[in-house]
């Protein structure tokens, strides 16, 4: 088992970070949120994840259509490396033959944003004025989107995010754990768990 004891209100129109060290479960825990798990074979998951009330696990939900409002920013966004991101999206249309106006094209790319963006260490491979222009554009997102950010960086999670979920794992092979989850402000001011403060402050992971 990967991770266990999750149980968290992901805001809308807000930024949640998840934090903790390596192998402590929040890439796994984020990918049960669009069920992106459900690639590696074997892999499953016990429990609700639920979106406006709807149980994204329920039997007659499609998992293709979860992730047209739940998307993954990649570290790579574009499988056609070569175009750029407005392309790749049209890439599909284009495919079918279909001929579009500028202005309906415009307005697909902008439509295809999913409800809510999942963000897998959005910036490890960036220097840090990239960086910053990549936290810019997720305050910008979240006037409109709820974002859910993995990251490593403490500093990162604290500029970004409105809820922070701290994860920790009592050992190798050991499942991780969700310890703490609230707001922001309060996990890096005055967190309710020892584990908490101990790596917040640096004194482990
Ligand atoms: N494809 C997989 N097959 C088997 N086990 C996996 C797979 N992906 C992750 N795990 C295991 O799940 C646990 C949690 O890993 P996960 O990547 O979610 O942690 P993480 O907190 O995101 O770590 P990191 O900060 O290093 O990315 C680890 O024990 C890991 O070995």
């Amino acid at each position: 088992m990967a991770v266990e004891d999750v149980n968290m209100v992901i805001e809308p129109r807000a930024v949640t970070a998840f934090i903790g060290p390596s192998g402590c479960g929040k890439s796994t825990v984020l990918r049960t949120l669009n069920r992106m798990h459900e690639v590696i074979p074997g892999a499953h998951v016990k429990g609700q994840v639920l979106l406006d009330g709807q149980d994204l696990y329920a039997e007659n939900v499609d998992p293709v259509r979860v992730r047209r409002h739940v998307g993954m920013v990649f570290q790579k966004p574009n499988p056609f490396p070569t175009m750029s991101i407005r392309e790749n999206v049209l890439a599909g249309v284009k495919l079918n033959g279909a001929r579009l106006a500028a202005s309906d094209a415009d307005a697909l790319v902008e439509n295809s944003l999913p409800d809510v963006l999942l963000m897998d260490e959005p910036c490890s491979a960036l220097d840090p004025i990239s960086t910053l222009a990549i936290e810019d554009l997720i305050q910008e997102l979240k006037e409109h989107y709820t974002v859910v950010i993995v990251t490593h960086n403490m500093q990162q999670a604290a500029r970004v995010s409105d809820k922070t979920g701290f994860f920790n794992i009592a050992g190798t092979g050991k499942p991780g754990k969700l310890i703490e989850f609230d707001n922001t402000d309060k996990i890096f001011s005055n967190p309710a768990k020892e584990d908490t403060e101990r790596y917040i402050s640096g004194r482990f992971g």
